[in-house]
């Protein structure tokens, strides 16, 4: 069987960039003239390989999505597949016009209006005078510019002049559409637009390389995906199975830089733990042996990370466990998370209280609790322990979140007190906003017809036929 037409093929594209830091600064320019040049300061490693050796190929009518961390080489490679940039090395082929939705409105003239820049703009992009006038209004009314097109496009704010640029790139007529992030532009109405007019174009047959951070588009949108890290291609194939990888080692970076920052913070604490101070009143001398000896602050809304107490009960240790067991930092909405106390009491304990909460990474309360609130009564706590505080579903939204552990007498006199010093991220493929996700359902009347497109734990089974709904 005949291979389907190609519509890019990318052979080993290297794109070598200079820096230029570090420059020694001149006080004049004589002088650095007579000190020898302007730029015999770069240093030899200040060449780098924003790409390195990338080869792929995308079928013609196929979506192609490209993600990676910020830097990863993304828009470059688009750049060169564009013409915009030139490899240093490899050979790029592209059959059929090409769009370019990169710098939006990069070519506008600030002083001239919309109606004259679309003009200019249409027949940078290859376009004749007739064509333009045949699509100006869909143009206009694409942009929703009707009203200002005659407008200077200095008067625009930047939603309308990049609308005025994504509207004249669709209309140009591409075989092949490049995207860089561009649905970032404009209001969210607009952005469903765009979604639509891409489904318009692979439904047309048309092919689009698309660079974004949204791996959910590239999930619902892409036919396949190809990953790239520090310029390389790390992975390419189902969007599915390479969205996977990515996001994983996303977490395995945020885990280890999670880990780094609790324990940055708590040998702070201990730094801080060598003066003594007196005990609060009404409890016991602080002898300075196990908790930190840091004051409790006046304002427990607005303290920072630390650690005190009289240690007469420690905390000696705390794990956070996701639901396989595992210590970890990073964890997944809807799942269960448990809060592992690892205590030594000195001697034994009856007067004790444990208690937790939750912060957002504003330091706003979520959640707090304690087992004196719960109704239990202490009755002895000796030597080594561990207290687990199981979650059962994290009912959180994304983001970051800080917890305070304490022991503590019932009239609150604090065996010790860890403030903020456990960072946890939780992480969802739902994009809902606030903090807290209440276990909830949708139901609708037949009459109001919706398609779910994603599956129940958030991340919808790729299906490539589907077209995006608003
Ligand atoms: N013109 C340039 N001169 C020097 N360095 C450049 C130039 N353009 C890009 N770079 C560098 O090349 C690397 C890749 O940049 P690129 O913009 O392709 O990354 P990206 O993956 O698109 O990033 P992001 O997700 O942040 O948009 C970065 O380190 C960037 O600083």
């Amino acid at each position: 069987m005949p291979s389907p037409p190609l519509a890019i093929h990318a052979e080993h594209i290297t794109k070598i960039y200079r820096r230029f830091a570090h420059k020694r600064q001149f006080a004049t320019l004589k002088s650095a003239i007579l000190s020898g040049s302007l730029v015999r300061d770069l240093k030899p490693d200040e060449t780098f390989r924003a790409l390195d050796g990338v080869s792929f190929d995308v079928e013609a009518g196929r979506t192609y999505g490209i993600i990676g961390r910020n830097g990863s080489g993304k828009s470059t490679l688009l750049k060169c597949v564009a013409g915009i940039a030139k490899p240093t090395t490899g050979k790029i082929t592209v059959n059929g016009r090409i769009s370019a939705l990169i710098e939006l409105g990069a070519g506008f003239h600030p002083e001239i209006s919309g109606r004259e820049n679309v003009f200019i703009n249409g027949i940078m992009l290859g376009l004749s005078k007739a064509e333009i006038e045949r699509r100006f209004d869909e143009i206009v009314e694409f942009a929703e510019l009707a009203p200002f097109i005659d407008a200077p496009v200095k008067t625009y704010s930047s939603g309308m002049y990049m609308r005025l640029g994504f509207a004249v790139a669709v209309h140009v007529d591409p075989d092949v559409l490049l995207v860089d992030e561009v649905l970032a532009v404009g209001d969210e109405g607009f952005a469903h637009k765009c979604l639509d007019k891409f489904a318009e174009f692979r439904r047309r047959g048309k092919t689009i390389l698309l660079v974004t951070h949204s791996l959910g588009l590239v999930e619902r949108f892409c036919d396949e995906a190809l990953w790239l890290d520090k310029g390389k291609v790390k992975g390419v194939g189902d969007p599915k199975r390479v969205i996977d990888a990515y996001v994983t080692e996303i977490e395995e970076g945020e885990e280890a830089f999670l880990a780094a920052e609790d324990a940055r913070a708590r040998v702070r604490v201990d730094l801080g733990a060598g003066s003594s101070v007196p005990a609060p009143e009404g409890g016991e001398p602080n002898d300075g042996v196990t908790a930190g000896n840091v004051e409790a602050p006046a304002d427990m809304f607005k303290a920072e990370a630390g650690r005190w107490g009289s240690g007469d009960i420690e905390i000696a240790r705390v794990d956070l466990i996701g639901p396989d067991g595992t210590v970890g930092h990073v964890f997944h909405s809807g799942e269960s998370m448990t809060i592992r106390l690892h205590l030594t009491a000195r001697t034994p304990v009856k007067d004790f209280v444990f208690g937790i909460g939750l912060f957002n990474a504003d330091g706003v309360c979520i959640y707090g609790t304690n087992t004196n609130i719960e109704e239990m009564s202490a009755q002895e706590i000796s030597g080594d322990g561990q207290v687990d505080f199981v979650i059962e579903e994290l009912a959180l939204t994304e983001g970051t979140f800080k917890l305070d552990l304490a022991v503590h007498k019932l009239d609150g006199f604090p065996y010790d007190y860890h403030r903020q010093l456990y960072t946890f991220r939780v992480k969802s493929p739902v994009k809902d906003v606030g903090f807290f996700r209440p276990r909830h359902s949708w139901t609708f009347s037949p009459s109001v017809r919706l398609t779910q497109l994603r599956g129940p734990e958030g991340w919808r089974p790729h299906m490539k036929d589907d077209e995006p709904t608003a």
